[in-house]
């Protein structure tokens, strides 16, 4: 059997009184689009901590292919895209110095640019359309585009496992096909990603399987059977006419 790209055992997260992750186990094979939903507050973005070794876990163990999280972190291995919303835009940094941010992990101490690490910025600024934005300010790009930049770095950054917080929050459909179409191209590469999103619509599209969250995995597998009306009520609530009609 192949190594998975991420392995979650049993892991228990609490902040204070509140259980944000209950024994929540998965595994996710490498080469694959894992989509990640469930309700504000189900967890999403603390199994991302986790898996970044962001937070302490209360029990339980993450790794990737034998990495420990803040070790996969700190090598490269595990890249982040964050929800854009949490980024302060009034940082004076230009698109290609964000998108250089993706090869620190390459370089040594002394942080400083190789061949290799402008090549791989160039190719990154490339595959995500924003090469003749590359000397803006940051601050100074559309909602989209910023997206875009944040997944230009972890394209830099060549990371085996990607997470993505939200990629497509905020962004017009044209721009989500764009965001689809590069995330496929990596998934190809033998990239492995996983993906919140609450477009419940657009899984299948996107994904290859997919995880529903409610603070403990409800469902995980194919994103046709994991959006079961039943799976759905379970996490989100409602009558399962209601939230089917959500998918459809
Ligand atoms: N730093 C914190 N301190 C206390 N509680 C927290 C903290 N961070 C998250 N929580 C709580 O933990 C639970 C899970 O939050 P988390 O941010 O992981 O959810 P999420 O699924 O990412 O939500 P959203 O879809 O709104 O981004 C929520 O009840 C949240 O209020």
């Amino acid at each position: 059997m192949t190594t998975p790209a991420l392995r979650v055992r049993d892991l228990t997260v609490r902040y204070g009184d509140v259980l944000a992750l209950d024994s929540v186990s998965l595994t996710v094979a490498p080469a694959r689009i894992c989509g990640l939903v469930g309700t504000n507050g189900s967890g999403k973005t603390t199994l991302f901590k986790s898996v970044l070794g962001l937070v302490t876990a209360e029990d339980g163990q993450v790794d990737m292919h034998g990495h420990r999280p803040r070790e996969a972190r700190t090598k490269g291995i595990v890249g982040y895209v964050p929800q854009t919303e949490q980024v302060d835009w009034h940082f004076p940094v230009r698109v290609i110095d964000v998108v250089m941010m993706g090869r620190y992990g390459h370089m040594g101490p002394t942080r400083r640019p190789r061949r290799a690490d402008h090549d791989a910025v160039t190719a990154a600024l490339e595959r995500t359309g924003l090469t003749h934005l590359a000397h803006r300010q940051i601050g100074a790009l559309s909602g989209g585009q910023r997206k875009r930049a944040f997944i230009a770095r972890a394209i830099a950054q060549d990371a085996n496992l990607l997470l993505l917080d939200e990629p497509f929050a905020g962004v017009d459909s044209h721009a989500q096909a764009d965001i689809v179409d590069v995330l496929h191209a990596m998934r190809h590469e033998g990239h492995t990603l996983l993906v919140s999103t609450h477009d419940l619509a657009g899984l299948a599209r996107l994904c290859d399987e997919a995880i529903l969250l409610q603070r403990r995995v409800v469902a995980h597998g194919p994103p046709e059977r994991v959006l079961t009306p039943q799976n759905l009520v379970e996490a989100f609530g409602g009558s399962t006419g209601t939230v089917a009609e959500g998918v459809r």
